[in-house]
């Protein structure tokens, strides 16, 4: 394998795990984190690859920063985070894009519980450019016979996949929360696709990659596991504690909640009809209790399974 210089930003828990996937595949590999003793300047110097696994909050901010410096022009940026900006409602793919208009992005992304990639448990991921070459570069970089990279044209499909599921993982979480059983569970999966699609469409994310492994595959993933701290702020809100004392003790990042506010905001400009986001936001909000979120859901007027 070409070996290859990769500088990871970020050093939480996803970070960390794409190092060590990097470092087994026998790359040079450089981890930045605002905690570390290292310049961002050092750990991007020579970087053939980029990689953000910054949480979404901190992504303009450090990108920003590297403006600042000078890279050679072939440097690939891939981003891992799973987000959307509030002020542009810009996925964080978008800002490096806009960041680095002359440099290749690609979007890595799938259903990717750290905790089980760093057992080395076996995980697919897809990576996803409009540049054919950087997403082939990025594919062979992480490959490994316990993490199979395949690519995708659609990077804003993919990159979604991952960001919408977060909003829906919560709703799992309370669903499982409050033993609604398997049925529930099910529709309550099979339903939020659906608002993930309509929703993703606006973007101009393609419907089927909403079907793959960085869509269904990471819904199912997040909304199944209790590994996931979007499926546990759902899970905790169900047992009655505030979001809080929840957001207080919860390890990591959860993005969910603050990309439900982006979401619903979107939803209500462009009159996008999503009731399962609409009833995550609420109890977040504390405007509903698990219990009358259900009930909303349940007593919705009837109308056909596809179309408004
Ligand atoms: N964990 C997982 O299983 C997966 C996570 N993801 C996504 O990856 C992203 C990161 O998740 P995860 O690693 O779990 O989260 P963590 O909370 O463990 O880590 C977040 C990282 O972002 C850094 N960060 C936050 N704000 C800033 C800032 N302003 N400047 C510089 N660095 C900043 C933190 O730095 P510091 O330590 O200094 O605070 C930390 O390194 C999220 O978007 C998540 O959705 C995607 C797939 C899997
Ligand atoms: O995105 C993830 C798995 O693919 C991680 O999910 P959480 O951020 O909910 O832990």
């Amino acid at each position: 394998m070409q070996e290859t210089t990769i500088s990871i930003l970020g050093a939480g828990a996803w970070g960390a795990s794409l190092a060590n996937l990097a470092l087994a595949n026998g790359h040079r590999v450089r981890v930045w984190s605002r905690q570390g003793n290292e310049t961002l300047a050092e750990v991007i110097k020579d970087a053939d690859i980029i990689l953000s696994a910054i949480s979404m909050k901190g992504v303009r901010e450090v990108a920003l920063k590297i403006q600042s410096l000078t890279l050679p022009p072939e440097t690939i940026f891939v981003t891992a985070t799973k987000g959307l900006e509030p002020e542009t409602i810009y996925t964080p793919s978008q800002i490096w894009q806009s960041c680095f208009p002359n440099h290749p992005v690609v979007v890595l992304s799938g259903p990717n519980l750290s905790k089980e990639i760093d057992q080395s448990l076996p995980a697919a991921t897809v990576v996803a450019s409009s540049v054919d070459s950087a997403a082939a570069r990025v594919q062979l970089a992480f490959s490994s016979s316990r993490f199979r990279v395949y690519t995708n044209p659609d990077p804003v499909g993919v990159e979604l996949g991952g960001t919408l599921k977060n909003v829906i993982a919560i709703a799992a979480g309370v669903c499982d929360g409050l033993q609604l059983g398997t049925n529930a569970k099910a529709a309550l999966v099979t339903r939020g696709l659906t608002e993930i699609i309509r929703i993703g469409n606006c973007w101009g994310a393609k419907t089927e990659t909403f079907y793959g492994l960085s869509g269904l595959g990471d819904l199912l993933a997040t909304c199944n596991s209790a590994l996931s701290r979007n499926y546990q702020v759902g899970y905790q809100l169900a047992s009655g504690e505030t979001l809080t004392q929840i957001l207080a003790k919860l390890p990591g990042t959860a993005e969910g909640v603050n990309t439900c506010q982006v979401l619903i905001q979107l939803a209500r400009q462009q009159n996008i009809v999503m009731p399962i986001t609409e009833q995550v936001y609420r109890l977040l909000q504390s405007e509903v209790t698990p219990k009358q979120a259900l009930d909303e859901l349940m007593l919705r007027d009837i109308k056909p399974e596809y179309g408004y």
